[in-house]
């Protein structure tokens, strides 16, 4: 049933639609996000990826349809509360504090997640005690625990898009939306952030939007294929591979083994 909202799923979209204007951007998409699983949105340029992913973080308001998180309707939620609700991001250019150390970043951004309740003064330095634990937390979990006194600025690329993850995940997401994060890396950061992803799926629903199709076959445990705004296509790596209908209007003539 089109309406029916999955109550198993972390993340459940239905009928998702995005318009500027006369054109349809994202349409009518279905999609459902579980624990455990990495599930990629690949489509060609302009396929809608991007703004579908803006609509599920918050930031961009839906035209129409709806998305629940853990059976609660946030389709009105604005970004801010969303991610405190549990839908963190990271995003396709780097958002770091360059001259800020690499546990700093990740301590701000643990911080600005914390609910303000200025009004409870006290409460205030233990809000720093567990932003700080959180902080190291997701630098463990993004294999930056050594390093934490690095300045962001001079880490390596790779290393840039890991800081972005823990930043996510210092926010203690229950959904994570990654935006082309092996973009412009190398061969040995991509099977660094290639591993990191498998381990993140581990309490955690992962949507991952990426352009290396090699990457997302290896690594993505389900597909949605989009084009021009709509799903065609939703399965495993194996069936997307073979989907007469992808392989048209997507995949063409390439081989994907
Ligand atoms: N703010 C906007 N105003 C008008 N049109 C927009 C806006 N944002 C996106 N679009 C249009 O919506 C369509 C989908 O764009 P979107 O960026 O979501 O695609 P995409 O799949 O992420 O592409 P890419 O892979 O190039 O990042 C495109 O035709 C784009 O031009």
């Amino acid at each position: 049933m089109a309406d029916a909202h999955n109550p198993a799923a972390k993340l459940s979209v239905r009928a998702l639609t995005r318009r500027f204007g006369g054109l349809v951007a994202v349409s009518h998409v279905d999609i459902d996000l579980h624990e455990g699983e990495v599930h990629a949105v690949i489509g060609t340029n302009g396929a809608g990826k991007s703004t579908l992913i803006n609509m599920l973080s918050g930031e961009l308001a839906a035209s129409s349809g709806s998305i629940h998180l853990e059976g609660r309707d946030v389709t009105q939620m604005p970004q801010p509360q969303r991610a405190r609700a549990g839908v963190g991001r990271s995003y396709q250019r780097t958002t770091i504090f360059p001259e800020f150390t690499v546990l700093e970043n990740c301590r701000l951004t643990a911080q600005a997640q914390a609910r303000p309740r200025p009004w409870r003064i006290w409460e205030s330095a233990q809000h720093c005690d567990a932003s700080l634990q959180r902080a190291h937390a997701a630098l463990a979990s993004a294999g930056l625990q050594h390093q934490a006194q690095t300045i962001a600025g001079s880490l390596s690329h790779g290393a840039k898009r890991q800081l972005e993850v823990a930043m996510c995940l210092a926010t203690e997401p229950q959904v994570l939306l990654l935006d082309e994060p092996l973009a412009g890396m190398g061969a040995e950061e991509t099977e660094r952030m290639l591993t990191l992803l498998q381990q993140l799926k581990q309490g955690h629903a992962v949507l991952l939007v990426e352009h290396d199709m090699d990457a997302v076959f290896r690594i993505a445990d389900r597909i949605t294929v989009m084009v021009n705004g709509a799903v065609v296509a939703t399965g495993t790596p194996a069936q997307i591979r073979v989907d007469p209908v992808v392989r048209t209007a997507y995949l063409g003539e390439e081989e994907h083994a």
